[in-house]
C-alpha cells in the first residue's frame, strides 16, 4: 500500500522550476531515503508533497486530503527546529497527539516517543532550555507521538550526536518493520546506505536522477555526477555501506 503517492510533480517558486516531473512513492514497510546537493529541491518536495506549498503541475494523495486526515496520515518534521514557548518536553511530546480525539491511546504513545528519543531524563526541563540536539530530539519525539503511518523528515540527523543518529536510523527501520512509512531527506550518504531500504536521488536541477535499493543506484558515476565526490565502499553481511573520501571539484 503507497502511503505517498507523487505523480509528475512540477513546483516553480518565483520564475524558477524547483521540481520538474517528479514521481515517488513511499509504501508501508520501506525507508525511502531522498537524497541531492544542496539546492536540489529535497526540502521543497516534501513540502509539495503535503500541500505546504502549491505545485504548478502533477499530484499528490497527501495534498489532496482534507488538513485533519492528512494530520493523521502522516507526522512532518521540518528542518527548522524552532520552540517558541519555554513548556516541558513532556507537554511539547503531547502536542502531537493534537491531530487525535483525546484517548487511552494518548498516554502510552507520548511515553513511547519519550523513551525512542532517549529523553526520559529531561522530560520537566523546558524545551527552550534544552541544546540544539536534545531540542532535535524532542521535536522528534513529537512526530513519532502523533502515531501517523507516514513520518516525512527533513534532515531529521542534523545536530544528533552519533550515537543518537544511528539509534534514530535504526528506530526508522523498526517503525518500517511495524508497517509504518518514512520518508527522509540525508546528506550522509553512509546513514542513507545504512538503514534506507530505497534512496531517491535529486539532482541540481530538481529532478529524479535514480530511484532504487542504495547498492544498486549509488554507483561511482552517479556519485561523481550529482554529489561531486568520491566514495569507498565498506561490504558487510547485512549490506554495502558508501563512505565518501573526496570531493571533486
Ligand atoms: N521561496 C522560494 N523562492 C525562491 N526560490 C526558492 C524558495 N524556496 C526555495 N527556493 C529555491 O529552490 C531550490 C531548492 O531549495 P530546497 O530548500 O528545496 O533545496 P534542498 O535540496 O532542500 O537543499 P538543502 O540540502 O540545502 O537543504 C533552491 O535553489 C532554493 O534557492
Amino acid at each position: 500500500m503507497n502511503l505517498l503517492d507523487l505523480r509528475d510533480l512540477t513546483v516553480r517558486r518565483g520564475a524558477r522550476t524547483v521540481l520538474e516531473g517528479v514521481s515517488l512513492t513511499v509504501a508501508a514497510g520501506e525507508v525511502v531515503g531522498l537524497i541531492g546537493p544542496n539546492g536540489a529541491g529535497k526540502t521543497t518536495l516534501l513540502r509539495a508533497a503535503l500541500g505546504l506549498i502549491p505545485a504548478a503541475k502533477g499530484s499528490s494523495n497527501l495534498a489532496a486530503m482534507p488538513a485533519r486526515t492528512r494530520a493523521r496520515a502522516a507526522a512532518w518534521l521540518p528542518q527548522a527546529r524552532e520552540i517558541a514557548w519555554p513548556v516541558s518536553v513532556t507537554t511539547l511530546v503531547a502536542l502531537g497527539r493534537r491531530p487525535h480525539a483525546p484517548g487511552p491511546a494518548d498516554q502510552p504513545a507520548i511515553e513511547a516517543a519519550i523513551a525512542a528519543m532517549d529523553l526520559d531524563a529531561l522530560r520537566a526541563r523546558p524545551a527552550t532550555q534544552l541544546s540544539g540536539g536534545e531540542q532535535a530530539r524532542v521535536l522528534i519525539a513529537r512526530a513519532l507521538a502523533q502515531e501517523a503511518p507516514l513520518l516525512i523528515a527533513d534532515e531529521p540527523t542534523a545536530g544528533l550526536d552519533t550515537a543518537h543518529q544511528l539509534a534514530l536510523m535504526a528506530l526508522f527501520a523498526d517503525l518500517a518493520a511495524s508497517g509504518r512509512g518514512v520518508l527522509v531527506t540525508l546528506h550522509d550518504l553512509a546513514l542513507a546506505t545504512l538503514t534506507c531500504h530505497r534512496v531517491v536521488v535529486l539532482s541540481a536541477g530538481g529532478r529524479v536522477m535514480a530511484d532504487g535499493p542504495p547498492s544498486e543506484v549509488l554507483s561511482d558515476a552517479l556519485l561523481a555526477e550529482v554529489f561531486a565526490v568520491e566514495a569507498v565502499r565498506i561490504a558487510r553481511p547485512q549490506g554495502t555501506i558508501l563512505a565518501p573520501v573526496r570531493a571533486l571539484r
